[in-house]
């Protein structure tokens, strides 16, 4: 695996490939990343894989100064799943002057679940992952549907900007007992991680729920929200949206059942596809 600090770098390691396969991560690599990493090697001529914890998508009370940099440990890991490039920069590489041009998704899309609790999020994910695509230039690139409504805005940016880049979905890697795998689970203490299979038991109950049937998909959002906060979470949204868009669903869409919520200090996030409706 070549790793690459700059873009001049990258660009190299890149010259006479058709069919760069990509697959962008902050880093802190977990088997979630290395799946997408391996279907990126079965999608592309050259596989690469980015880390950047890119400051643009958080908060200013959010974990950017923690977040976990484990740039050694995740090369062993992408040298091990057979990623062919690595590109590593710094934030002076990527963010050499202030980024004031920034990518403003469609609010209708953005502005509503991760968005409404995170504000900005998406524009910095647009932003950052606009200036990778233009640093690789990959043909094909791997988003997990475990960032479900990340998928849908990196799809929406790709399609109404022309890219020539085919976004492409990775199914969400679980731990044995159906937690989402994810950096952040990192911070989870022994008891935390016990309790944290929650999340996901939740939103298979609220899908056993539709279903079975049950049309009132606000009581079924309000139960699981008072569930989950029974327990000691506190969850900022459990949410049946359309699976196309998240728009509050009509009879016989497909639909997509998604969660946040707060575990002591640490934000966890999870969703589950229900393809049809009875
Ligand atoms: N469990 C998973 N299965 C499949 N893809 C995943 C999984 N977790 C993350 N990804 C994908 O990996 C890419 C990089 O995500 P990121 O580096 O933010 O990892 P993360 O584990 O989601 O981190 P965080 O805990 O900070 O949200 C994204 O496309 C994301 O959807
Ligand atoms: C796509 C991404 C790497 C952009 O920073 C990030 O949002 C993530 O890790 O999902
Ligand atoms: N996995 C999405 C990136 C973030 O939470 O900042």
């Amino acid at each position: 695996m070549q790793i690459t600090r700059t873009i001049p770098e990258l660009r190299a390691a890149l010259a006479g490939y058709l069919r760069p396969a990509f697959v962008a991560t902050m880093g802190n690599l977990h088997d979630g990343h290395l799946a997408l990493v391996r279907q990126a090697r079965a999608l592309g001529d050259v596989s690469v894989a980015s880390i950047f914890v890119n400051r643009l998508q958080f908060l200013p009370h959010e974990d950017f100064a923690t977040y976990p940099r484990t740039l050694e440990a995740d090369c062993a890991r992408l040298q091990a799943a057979g990623c062919n490039v690595l590109f590593a920069p710094a934030e002076e590489v990527l963010y050499p002057e202030p980024q004031t041009f920034k990518v403003l998704p469609d609010p209708a899309l953005a502005d509503i679940l991760e968005g409404q609790f995170r504000p900005g999020f998406f524009t910095g994910v647009c932003t950052v992952v606009m200036k990778m695509l233009s640093c690789v230039q990959p043909r094909v690139a791997i988003f997990g549907r475990k960032d479900y409504q990340q998928l849908l805005v990196l799809r929406q940016m790709a399609r109404q900007f022309a890219l020539p880049v085919e976004v492409v979905a990775g199914e969400t890697q679980r731990a044995g007992d159906g937690l989402a795998l994810s950096s952040r689970n990192g911070y989870l203490s022994t008891e935390e991680r016990a309790e944290a299979v929650q999340l996901s038991q939740t939103l298979q109950a609220m899908a056993a729920a539709v279903r079975s049937g049950e049309r009132n998909l606000a009581a079924i959002e309000t139960r699981a929200m008072e569930a989950l906060t029974a327990r000691g979470w506190k969850p900022d949204y459990m949410a049946l949206r359309r699976a196309a868009d998240l728009q509050p669903p009509k009879p016989g869409d497909a639909l997509v059942v998604l969660g946040a919520a707060r575990l002591g200090n640490t934000r966890l996030i999870d969703n589950l596809e229900i393809p049809t409706t009875p």
